[in-house]
């Protein structure tokens, strides 16, 4: 018999000649120029650029919150053009993680049923021994009674880690999930989702302005004006901030390199 594994595609999300186009007439915006970019089974990218560059809209086209003006968006083995919002829905439920900055957890549930609950969404009975292994793989097990009020920034974001990785779903995408976290906190959870990717094989996706952050990805995909310039293959920090500040991302100041980066942290 098959295990899941066996049969999951070598390329987790593929973006064939995107477009995405807000507004029409004379407010059109062009966020998406024909964007072509994979995501490998089991490999963690961070996606980067300057402000404006289109890395939420690429989010949200790739992870089917939003559809693309043109162009093809591929989870797994799904072509999501041809799904209607249902099955949209769906598809975004069982296939697909997300992990914000702002973490998303519902303050009435407690962790574990916080953890749980996208299993529940999805109308499947917890497995007691997956649970548990993602709960002690995040560092969780003294907690899961607490309510998310009860935890530090740093553990709740580890919940909404937990929350993402319980579906075993083909792909997390992260949205600046250090964002709201201090150096050290954010240090830990960039680790634990390195980790996931190494040791169980998740896919992940990390949209990031920190270039520490996008140190921890195997590969960093720039994106500058809705296109795909460029990309690092196992980037350090000191890399990534360079060809941001080749691509202008920094020029108005909105977002400073990590005062870590000269340290070299990874
Ligand atoms: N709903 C919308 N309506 C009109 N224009 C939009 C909309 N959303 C985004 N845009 C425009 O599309 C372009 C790409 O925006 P997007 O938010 O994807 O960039 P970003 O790289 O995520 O930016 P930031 O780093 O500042 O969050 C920008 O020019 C933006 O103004």
């Amino acid at each position: 018999m098959h295990t899941r594994e066996d049969v999951r595609p070598t390329t987790a999300v593929r973006l064939q000649a995107v477009r995405k186009i807000y507004g029409k007439g004379d407010n059109e915006v062009a966020a998406l120029k024909e964007l072509s970019m994979s995501f490998g089974t089991g490999t963690f990218t961070a996606v980067m650029g300057p402000s404006g560059s289109g890395k939420s809209t690429f989010l949200h086209c790739a992870a089917g919150l939003d559809q693309p003006t043109s162009g093809s968006v591929t989870v797994g083995d799904v072509d999501l053009a041809g799904l209607d919002e249902v099955q949209l829905t769906k598809l975004r439920r069982d296939r697909i993680g997300f992990i914000f900055q702002s973490f998303n957890l519902l303050p009435a549930l407690t962790v574990m049923q916080n953890i749980v609950l996208p299993l529940k969404l999805a109308g499947k009975r917890p497995n007691k021994n997956q649970i548990l292994m993602v709960v002690n793989r995040v560092g969780l097990a003294e907690r899961i009674n607490h309510l998310p009020g009860q935890l530090s920034g740093g553990q709740q974001q580890r919940v909404a880690i937990a929350r993402a990785l319980v579906t075993r779903p083909d792909v997390i995408f992260a949205d600046e999930p250090t964002g709201a976290l201090d150096t050290r906190t954010a240090a830990a959870v960039l680790a634990l989702l390195r980790e996931s990717v190494s040791s169980i094989g998740q896919t992940l996706v990390m949209v990031t302005h920190d270039p520490v952050a996008a140190s921890y990805a195997d590969r960093v995909v720039f994106l500058a004006d809705g296109r795909f310039v460029g990309e690092l293959h196992r980037p350090t920090a000191e890399a990534v901030a360079a060809r941001m500040t080749r691509l202008g991302a920094w020029d108005d100041e909105t977002h400073e390199p990590s005062a870590t980066v000269a340290g070299g942290l990874h």
